[in-house]
Parts: structure tokens; sequence; C-alpha cells
């Protein structure tokens, strides 16, 4: 049997117009925006690390040698970009003996989609570098900052983040905004004997700024505080709009019992894709000032 082009291997993959329609538009819209992320930003590094793919003679002839890692997110967009991804590998794996595809969660949920989709888990102690993470937002920015948090993993999606070369944020399009804190709160994560000491030190910094400053509860599922899965709790302050994210960020950083802030100033992130519910992508990249 001969090998394949990868662009015909490519071309085995689902087109998302034929596949059958989500319970919603917005989750149609959704799974649009992380499978277009993950085409653009997972097929070509795929494509090279197979480079002598058309002089292959035999099927399952090559390995990749060099690790594949990827972050995988939190939330409920990235669970089509973990879906594709599975379905990369799938097709892929048909003709290739070992990916070497690692993929490094961030958190609970984000290990469970990983796994569920057969791909194989690894850590970041043991691959403390990533090539691309994808992963949702509850704000994005023209300039790709972001708030982060609404599933309380916002901690080790900024390690996860940060420890990528790029980081690709896939959203529906009603996480595009003009600026952050547009109608989300910053969720901070909080030691969780320190949140009366936290208010406390927020209304010293930020004065009459701050509006509001609440323990995330997690009733009806559980009496008490959201905890999160370092243990710790998580609260959502606003104070008003966020213009310059890393100062804000850094304000609130330097205050003892924060663990880590949702505001995620832009590092790396690359692009955002926002998927509306006409069917249609919205691809942004940082705007150059
Ligand atoms: O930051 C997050 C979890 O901590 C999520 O990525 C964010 O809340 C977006 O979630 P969704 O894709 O469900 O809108």
């Amino acid at each position: 049997m001969s090998v394949p082009s990868i662009e015909s291997l490519e071309a085995q993959l689902s087109q998302v117009s034929d596949l059958e329609s989500l319970a919603s538009p917005l989750e149609n819209a959704k799974r649009l925006a992380s499978y277009k992320a993950m085409d653009e930003h997972f097929l070509p590094l795929l494509a090279s690390k197979i480079p002598e793919w058309s002089k292959l003679s035999t099927i399952a002839e090559f390995s990749v040698v060099e690790p594949l890692v990827i972050g995988i997110g939190s939330g409920s967009t990235v669970v089509y970009a973990a879906e594709r991804l599975g379905e990369i590998k799938r097709v892929f794996s048909q003709y290739i003996n070992d990916l070497n595809l690692i993929c490094i969660a961030t958190g609970f949920q984000s290990e469970n989609l990983i796994l569920s989709n057969n791909l194989r888990l690894g850590t970041l102690a043991y691959y403390p570098k990533l090539a691309v993470a994808f992963d949702g937002a509850d704000e994005c920015d023209p300039q790709l900052n972001c708030i982060k948090g609404g599933g309380a993993c916002l901690l080790q999606e900024k390690l996860i983040a940060l420890s990528a070369d790029k980081f690709i944020v896939v959203a529906d399009d009603r996480k595009k905004v003009p600026y952050l804190s547009y109608s989300w709160k910053i969720p901070i994560e909080v030691v969780n004997n320190a949140p009366t000491f936290v208010e406390n030190q927020l209304k010293k910094e930020f004065g009459d700024d701050l509006k509001e400053c609440d323990i995330r509860e997690s009733m009806p599922k559980k009496a008490g505080a959201v905890v999160t899965d370092n243990f710790n709790c998580i609260m959502d302050i606003n104070v008003g709009p966020v213009h310059n994210v890393k100062d804000v960020h850094q304000r609130l950083k330097q205050i003892t019992g924060i663990v880590e802030t949702g505001l995620f100033p832009n590092v790396n992130c690359a692009a955002a894709y926002f998927g509306n519910s006409d069917g249609s992508v919205e691809k942004i990249v940082p705007q150059t000032e």
C-alpha cells in the first residue's frame, strides 16, 4: 500500500458543514471556532514533524521522534478542540506508527477531555515546554488580553498558556469585547482562609473603584465556596473597566493571599477564533500599536 499525501489525510477529516447540527446555534459556533483553530495551528505543526513523509514507502514506518506537546484547556468550547485533535490523531494513526502527541491538562475536566478522546496525557513537570495551547476565554479584547477563570481553572490555565510557544483562544462571539471587565468580573484565586484579609486589602488598594467582591459559591451542588483543583477558593471582583490589563493584574498580584488572577495580559496569544451563530468564524490576531 502506498503512503497517501498529507493533504489526502487532511481531506479525510470531517467537514463541519457535513456534521450533524448540535443542540443550539451557540454550540455549533463553539465547535466551528475550535475545529478551525485546531486545523490552522495543529495540522501545520504535525506536517512540520514529518517532512520526509513523501519518501516513505510503507505504512506504519514512521514515528515522530520529538514529542508534540499540546495544552488542552477547560470550559465548554475547548471540548470541541479536544474532539478535533482526537479525530486528527485517529486519521493520522492509520499511517504513522506513533504520533508522539502528548496533551497537558489545565485541571480535572481537561484531564477527562484528553482521556475520553484517546489522547495521551502528560504532566507539565515532565513536559515543561508546549508547542501550542488551546483554551477558552470569558472575555477577549482586541489586543487578545483575556479574562479567564469562569470554570475556576485559571491558575493551571495560566501555567499552561505561558509554557506554550503560542496560546490560541477558542470562543463564541459573546466573548469578544472592546475592553476587559466589559461584562465579566475578574476571578481571583485566593488561599482558602484568606478571603476577608484579601477583601480588606482590595478595599485599601482600589478604594471606591472596588464595586463588587464575592466569594464564588457552589450552591446548589455543594454548600459553601467553590474549591479549585488547587484547594483554594475563587473571588469574583469588579474594579471597573480594565484598560491597563498588566497594571491591574500586578496590583492584584502583590496582595498576599491572592494566588493568581484571571487577567491574562497578552504575552503569547497568537490568535483568537470567535464562532458566530450564523456559521462563520472571526479570527483575530493581536493589533500592533
Ligand atoms: O477560563 C475558563 C475556565 O476556567 C474557560 O476557558 C472559560 O470560562 C470559557 O469557558 P467556555 O468555553 O465554557 O465559555
